[in-house]
């Protein structure tokens, strides 16, 4: 099922996902589960992260939810770049979650051989948490199609065996970063989208249109079952 969610603008985006996030991890609870999330980074996901903890969350138990990446940069733990750093400070540190439940990806300052290496620990990370089934995998989408740090034409897009791989040349600065893969990305009860801006309202359209390739845009290559795209009238503009 793909859900199509229109807002008016990135305000409008913006509360509704921090509300839909809230009574999502809520509802899991509920069930007398542990949710398990996978975060993105970018810009339109920070300022969610923001209203998340702005918002009366007293129905979720922030120590009982893990919290996963579905990429970061592979840069220092303390760099600015980091797509958890921004998550951190503005939600995490907020409402007071376990420490024990961030599954922070490695850092470059840490102590594995490289980028790959690190991939792989993340992915054993994963493996070993339970077979990696997440609730809820959160995307932001590149104006070239890319989610995570999956990019057009790049080899990542093709590998269905591994939960994590490194990236070397990512087009978008930083060029190392750790990646989870469709097939990792995939194992989610819901994904949602969360997009922004007419920068990216072609990549939308690709994204949903009926023909188009991976290769092209990534974001194609995300097949869980339930799908919302959560998106502002800019971003919808094209559809
Ligand atoms: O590491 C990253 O850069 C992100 O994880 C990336 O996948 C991001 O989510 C999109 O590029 C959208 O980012 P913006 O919302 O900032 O455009």
């Amino acid at each position: 099922m793909t859900d199509l969610k229109r807002y008016p603008d990135a305000a409008g985006l913006v509360s509704a996902v921090a509300e839909a996030f809230v009574a999502r991890l809520a509802e899991v609870q509920a069930e007398g589960r542990v949710p398990s999330v996978a975060l993105t980074g970018g810009t339109i996901a920070d300022e969610i992260y923001r209203a998340v903890a702005a918002l009366d969350s007293s129905a979720v138990d922030w120590t009982q939810v893990d919290f996963w990446w579905g990429d970061e940069r592979y840069v220092a733990a303390d760099s600015s770049d980091r797509n958890d750093r921004g998550v951190g400070r503005d939600l995490l540190d907020v409402v007071g979650v376990d420490a024990l439940r961030v599954h922070a990806m490695p850092a470059a300052d840490e102590s594995h051989a490289d980028v790959h290496a690190a991939a792989d620990a993340y992915g054993e990370a994963v493996r070993s948490s339970g077979g990696g089934a997440f609730d809820l995998v959160l995307l932001g989408l590149g104006p070239d199609g890319h989610v995570a740090s999956l990019f057009p034409d790049h080899p990542q897009l093709d590998v269905d065996d591994a939960i994590a791989l490194g990236v070397t040349d990512s087009p978008k600065p930083p060029p190392e970063r750790i990646t989870l893969t469709f097939a990792a990305l995939n194992r989610t009860r819901a994904v949602w989208f969360l997009v922004s801006g007419d920068g990216k309202a072609d990549a939308v359209a690709r994204a949903l249109a009926d023909v188009g390739s991976v290769h092209d845009t990534p974001a194609r290559g995300i097949t869980a079952p339930d799908r919302t795209w959560w998106l502002d009238e800019a971003a919808a503009s094209k559809l």
